[in-house]
């Protein structure tokens, strides 16, 4: 089969409910190897809950999920090994000093980290100087290199991000879109939430747009516009004369204010 063509995850039919209320009704989409894909909705549209229900952090109501091929209700370690998710800042010691995760983590995931390769490592998120310098003392977007290295250090096909650069400088989402491109470039795969339209412009091959736990639309961002430039609901809330991601978001999802 063409590399291009197969999916790394799979997500079928997929429900997540919390008690009687339905937060993920009717999902299904597949992320290819070498795809960007971007996952959008408004507040408490179900992305999270599609994401954990991926990750085996909520036990699904129903669907099935695949990573790299294992259902990860019956190949569930196989899958889990198969996918690295972003952990939070908060997720990392603060008295460690950067090279002390590294290696704490490339020991937990079974990568052997030689003092080249420590400095390769390092060099590739632009860190190689302060690798003795401890996680506390570190900026929010160091944190998130630091992290996005952490999450992807045994080369996983899926790689999971949860709106990774809210909250960065340019600069640091600049590095953060490069560094999701060099794991497309590999053949790797990316599930990326996102609130920014101009995120998902300037990276994402494919998205999906979900509301009230249902996906609504998907296609390139490019087709999108395409698709809906003359609806009325995408008219009306255009800027400026020019049909941008999110005036078709918004037209597509409404204007009110969510949770
Ligand atoms: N543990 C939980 N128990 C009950 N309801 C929950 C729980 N987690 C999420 N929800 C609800 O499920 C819905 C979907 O939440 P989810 O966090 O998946 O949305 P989201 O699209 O990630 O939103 P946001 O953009 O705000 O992060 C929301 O209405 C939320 O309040």
């Amino acid at each position: 089969m063409d590399i291009q063509h197969q999916y790394v995850l799979q997500v079928a039919d997929l429900q997540v409910h919390y008690g009687h209320f339905q937060a993920v009704k009717t999902v299904a989409f597949g992320v290819r190897s070498g795809e960007i894909f971007g996952l959008l909705g408004p507040n408490g549209a179900g992305k999270t809950s599609t994401l954990s229900a991926i990750e085996g952090l909520v036990r699904p109501n129903a669907g099935q999920i695949t990573v790299a091929g294992y259902n990860i209700a019956t190949h569930a370690l196989q899958a889990r090994a198969a996918m690295g998710v972003q952990l939070q800042a908060t997720s990392f010691q603060a008295e460690l000093t950067i090279s002390e995760i590294v290696r704490l983590y490339g020991g937990i995931y079974g990568v052997t980290i030689s003092t080249g390769y420590m400095q390769q490592l390092l060099e590739g998120i632009e860190l190689a100087a302060a690798a003795g310098k401890r996680y506390g003392q570190l900026s929010g977007g160091q944190q998130q290199r630091v992290s996005l290295l952490i999450a992807t250090i045994h080369q996983p096909q899926l790689v999971l991000l949860d709106e990774p650069t809210t909250g960065l400088d340019p600069q640091s989402r600049r590095h953060l879109w490069q560094r999701m491109e060099q794991i497309r470039e590999q053949g790797n795969g990316v599930l990326l939430t996102t609130h920014s339209m101009e995120e998902a412009e300037a990276v994402c091959d494919r998205i999906a747009i979900i509301d009230h736990g249902s996906i609504i639309a998907i296609d390139t961002p490019e087709a999108l516009i395409e698709k809906h430039r003359h609806d009325p609901a995408v008219v009306s809330v255009s800027r400026k004369g020019k049909i941008t991601l999110e005036d078709v978001f918004i037209g597509l999802t409404g204007s009110a204010i969510r949770a």
